[in-house]
């Protein structure tokens, strides 16, 4: 039979659930699937079927993400994606990601979308690029900072969810505007991303709430009593704070909490962890991919952050999934405003959208893409040139996987 695809309705939620589960190899209990319903924006997910059975789907998110210099911008946050075994490899997911892209641009709704890859392989060829990493950090316990640091005398205290919650949101709204990968959050997704049911919990202890007046840390314990003692690693699940002392307030109270071992915490990669320590080389660092960003309209979206250089550059795009932003496009940055208009002249660079997706938070650099050779370089100097306007002033991060 052949198959079909629709926009879903709130009544398809249940089998959508089911549909994500079997594509996840998960299991979601009726009060997840509750606290899902919040989230779920039926309007803007897809259903694929064969005959009445939905095997396939996935969905947006409307939400605001934060550009470099530009502060939050629209972005369709894309998750939920997933073909039930038995029916992949047979053009479901291209099926989706045509409909939902051409669907975007066909409304002009989002010029950028963005989404976390369950596996790296999966979405370039969708025109999706790697555009920030994340630092698996790990760091043993009491380790010491190097003597110029200050940690304030503000008190460090635990408090409940409840007392903790109103500061955590206005912490977080206060940063937001200046943190290249941060997005909004509405209060379901407050919930959702600090759901703390047993179920959430991975074995480890419930949430803990650490308040200083500049910031927040909220953490997991998991236990672990050796024979030399007890060696319990504690979980940082995020932590923002408006100035370095708090920061590094943070961290120290984090470090010194008694019967510790080990700090483990999914950070941005340029957490300033690492220059904080007197031995830097005790904070073990692994980085993995996390936004991965589609500029669904390449126009539209360069104009929408701001830049670090001025460039007055050609720019030949290539784009055989969204063919709309294929050709030539003269990106003049003035004081940081890009203005990008098409043209025929001759290209100074060669790059598809993929390659722009990557650089487009300024975490991926240009001349790395280049020295991949995803991006080709036809006037010498150019990519140098592109790559230092596009470069943001620290890492993007996004700190919640949706
Ligand atoms: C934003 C998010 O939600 S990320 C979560 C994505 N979902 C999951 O990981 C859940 C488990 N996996 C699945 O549900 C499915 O395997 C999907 C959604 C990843 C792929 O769905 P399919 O319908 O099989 O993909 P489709 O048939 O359209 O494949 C398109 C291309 O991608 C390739 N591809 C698909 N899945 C994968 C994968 N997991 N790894 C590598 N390549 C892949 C296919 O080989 C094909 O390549 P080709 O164009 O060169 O022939």
């Amino acid at each position: 039979m052949a198959l079909t695809h629709r926009t879903l309705t709130h009544d398809d939620l249940p089998r959508f659930q089911r549909m994500v589960d079997a594509a996840f190899l998960g299991e979601t209990p009726d009060e997840g699937a509750e606290r899902y319903r919040e989230l779920f924006e039926p309007d803007r997910s897809l259903g694929v079927f064969d005959g009445d059975e939905l095997i396939g789907g996935g969905g947006a998110q409307t939400r605001d993400l934060t550009v470099p210099g530009g502060g939050p911008r629209p972005v369709a946050a894309v998750t939920s994606v997933g073909v039930k075994p038995g029916h992949r490899r047979r053009g479901v997911l291209t099926r989706l990601m045509r409909a939902q892209l051409h669907g975007l641009h066909d409304e002009g709704r989002e010029a950028v979308a963005a989404l976390w890859a369950s596996e790296a392989s999966i979405y370039g060829r969708f025109g999706y690029g790697l555009a920030a990493e994340f630092t698996r950090l790990s760091v043993p316990k009491n380790a010491a900072f190097h003597a110029g640091v200050s940690t304030g005398d503000a008190r460090l205290r635990e408090v409940s969810r409840d007392e903790a919650m109103p500061h955590l949101k206005a912490v977080y709204e206060e940063l937001r505007p200046t943190r290249t990968g941060w997005l909004s959050r509405t209060e379901p997704s407050w919930a959702h991303q600090f759901a703390d049911e047993e179920r959430d919990r991975g074995g480890l202890s419930s949430y803990r709430w650490v308040l200083h007046p500049d910031g927040y840390a909220v953490y997991r314990v998991k236990q672990d009593w050796q024979e030399r003692g007890p060696r319990c690693e504690l979980h940082v699940r995020e932590m923002a704070a408006r100035t370095p002392e708090a920061h590094a307030a943070l961290y120290r109270y984090l470090l010194d909490v008694d019967l510790m071992g080990e700090l483990k915490f999914f950070t941005a990669s340029d957490d300033p962890i690492t220059h904080l320590l007197g031995d830097p080389r005790l904070a073990l660092r692994t980085r993995s991919d996390s936004l991965w960003v589609r500029l669904v309209d390449v126009d539209r979206a360069l104009a929408q952050r701001r830049y670090g250089s001025d460039v007055d550059l050609v720019l030949e795009v290539s784009d055989d999934f969204c063919p709309w932003n294929a050709g030539r496009v003269r990106l003049v940055i003035e004081g940081g405003e890009a203005n990008a208009r098409r043209v025929d002249d001759a290209p100074d660079v060669r790059l598809d959208a993929q390659a722009l997706g990557a650089a487009y938070l300024g975490g991926t650099r240009l001349t790395s893409l280049a020295r991949a050779q995803r991006v080709r370089e036809v006037t010498p100097g150019a990519v140098a040139a592109l790559s230092h306007a596009f470069l943001g002033d620290h890492e993007p991060h996004c700190p919640e996987v949706f």
